[in-house]
């Protein structure tokens, strides 16, 4: 599971980008054997709506099923955060709720800038049937000032998600020092809140390599095909946090 201890290597999550069921259920077998990947993200927008929420939920029971210990992240990411679908604030808590009542994943995805009373919903129905949640929030245009990234992370800190993540567009390389000095600065405000923090595209795919040294205990690595600019490849990935971490002592 993820954690927030220090000095650790980053988890790897790969995500799921098939466009329908038997795809993405032939690459999570595929996925549940490889060791350079600890975690699944299985990208639910990507087969909406050609697929229904029932549909969805059971195709999250086979995956969690392949992947036994593997842990399985549940996402759906709309337009307005750089996905592949739109999709009612009904049909996308009823979607999120049902997975989590039914216990077939072992986080859900919810994003904070769906609205207060949306994640909330979400939130308290993960809390009663015991599903663990990351919250996260995007910006595909630019990276605000640090203090406004720190005050963002702290206000989603505050709705008692259990991981909160942040990815943000870098314009300049000062961005993405500014990313990363945001992540540092939250992790020794909350030492014991989990974070995920990347920026994103060619400019901040470095952030992506380094980011578990400021706080970050998790990156997102593909399989082939990607689910964000500025994803680095499986192995290449594996291998530089392996050297990252021996060069500091940590594996
Ligand atoms: O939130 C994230 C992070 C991400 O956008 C990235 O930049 O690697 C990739 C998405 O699949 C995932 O849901």
């Amino acid at each position: 599971m993820l954690t927030s201890m220090q000095g650790e290597i980053p988890a790897v999550i790969c995500p799921v980008t098939c466009r329908t069921p038997e795809e993405a259920v032939h690459f999570i077998r595929r996925l549940s054997k490889d060791h350079r990947t600890d975690i699944i993200e299985l990208r639910l927008d990507y087969m909406w709506p050609d697929m229904t929420v029932d549909g969805l939920v059971q195709l999250c029971r086979t995956a969690k099923d392949i992947l036994g210990e593997k842990p399985l992240i549940a996402t759906f990411r709309t337009h307005a955060e750089g996905g592949e679908a739109s999709i009612t604030d009904a049909e996308y808590v009823a979607l999120k709720c049902d997975i989590a009542k039914a216990g077939c994943a072992s986080y859900i995805d919810v994003e904070y800038n769906r609205g207060r009373s949306v994640v909330d919903n979400i939130l308290g129905s993960a809390r009663v049937y015991g599903m663990k949640t990351i919250l996260s929030t995007h910006d595909f245009q630019k990276t605000d000032s640090e203090d406004r990234l720190l005050e963002k992370l702290v206000v989603m800190k505050q709705t008692s998600p259990d991981i909160v993540k942040m990815a943000v567009m870098p314009l300049r390389p000062d961005d993405v020092l500014r990313l990363l000095s945001a992540t540092a600065a939250m992790k020794e405000l909350y030492p014991d809140t989990p974070l995920i923090t990347m920026s994103m595209g060619r400019l901040g795919a470095v952030s992506r390599l380094i980011g578990g040294v400021f706080g970050s205990i998790a990156t997102f690595a593909a399989a082939g095909h990607g689910s964000a600019p500025g994803q680095m490849q499986l192995g290449p990935m594996r291998d530089v946090l392996t050297i990252i971490s021996e060069a500091s002592g940590s594996a």
